[in-house]
């Protein structure tokens, strides 16, 4: 069996390479080969993973983080060949690690690829690429960008927590009209997230009804609202009840169009995504990945 890891030396501590010799011989004792290539910019993960595939890898191993696990999946997603994923998590927030219970810690994350044990999970599609955690429109999608590297270092996920609340604190809503499924939603918004897993934002209350292999995107559209409300929807958000408020709409949908007369910038899994008008749909159990058993 043949399997590649796609190590960014750039990602975290900047200690991937530390780690290949470690995986290689994990993986060894599973019975594959390994080839390692190193990612030197942006896309590079994408395109050796899309190798991977057309020449019949038996597996992938993402060694880095959300940024190189994203592209290695948009290599993965159109083929019709795609090795299992295997999830080395080194950045700051790793989100999708968190959904899938792989652990935080590298050297524990590598022991689990000893396992046989795997996961099909959904991938969301928006418009030309794909997303495996969140898309947010709105404020706190915004927020997003003025998240220093010194910041995101220092605070990890908290520092996008942060900047977001102090965004949505500012109370600027948007027209938004949702078309989702058959149904439709219009109204001024503070913030539109669309989830496929409870663990988004390094946060892990903020969606907890989705579930990675549901086939849905969890949607909750937060209403304008005054500052006694917004503190009350900031506590639900804690609590994991956001769902409950009433100034939010929560549906689920396999399908959806967004657009809004303002020209929103959206958010897609921590990165900058496009403008509106936007669609997404799922892939309902399509990448199979190394998980704990727990899942
Ligand atoms: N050798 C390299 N040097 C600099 N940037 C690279 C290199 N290889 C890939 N990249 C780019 O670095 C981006 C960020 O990488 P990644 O998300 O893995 O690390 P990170 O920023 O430390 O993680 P996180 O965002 O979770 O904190 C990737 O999306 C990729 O485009």
């Amino acid at each position: 069996m043949k399997a590649m890891i796609i190590a960014n030396p750039s990602s975290g501590k900047e200690n991937a390479l530390e780690y290949i010799e470690q995986i290689k011989a994990i993986l060894k004792e599973k019975g594959y080969e390994s080839t390692v290539s190193k990612t030197e910019k942006e896309l590079d993960a994408t395109y050796f993973c899309q190798d991977a595939c057309t020449n019949d890898y038996d597996m992938v191993v993402s060694l880095g983080g959300d940024g190189t696990l994203h592209e290695t999946i948009n290599g993965l997603v159109d083929q019709t060949h795609r090795p299992k994923l295997g999830i080395i998590p080194l950045g700051t927030v790793n989100d999708f690690a968190r959904a899938l219970n792989i652990p935080l810690d590298p050297e524990e994350a590598i022991k689990l690829l000893k396992s046989d044990h795997t996961k099909k999970v959904d991938i969301g599609k928006f418009n030309d690429r794909y997303f495996v955690n969140i898309v947010a429109v709105g404020a706190i999608a915004e927020a997003t960008y003025d998240v220093t590297p010194e910041q995101k270092t220092k605070l990890g996920p908290l520092a996008y927590v942060l900047e977001g609340l102090k965004e949505l604190t500012s109370n600027r809503a948007y027209p938004l009209s949702i078309e989702y499924d058959e149904m439709k939603w219009e109204g001024d918004s503070l913030l539109f997230l669309a989830a496929l897993t409870r663990s988004t934002g390094g946060f892990e209350k903020l969606t907890p009804e989705a579930r990675v292999d549901d086939g849905m995107l969890h949607c909750y559209v937060i209403r304008q609202v005054n500052m006694i409300r917004f503190a009350s929807i900031a506590t639900a958000i804690l609590k994991g009840e956001l769902k409950e408020e009433e100034d939010v709409e929560y549906f689920t949908a396999k399908h959806l169009k967004i657009s809004s007369p303002d020209p929103l910038v959206t958010n897609v899994d921590g990165e900058q995504g496009d403008r509106l008008p936007v669609e997404m749909e799922v892939k309902t159990s399509h990448i199979e990945v190394v998980v704990p058993e727990l899942n």
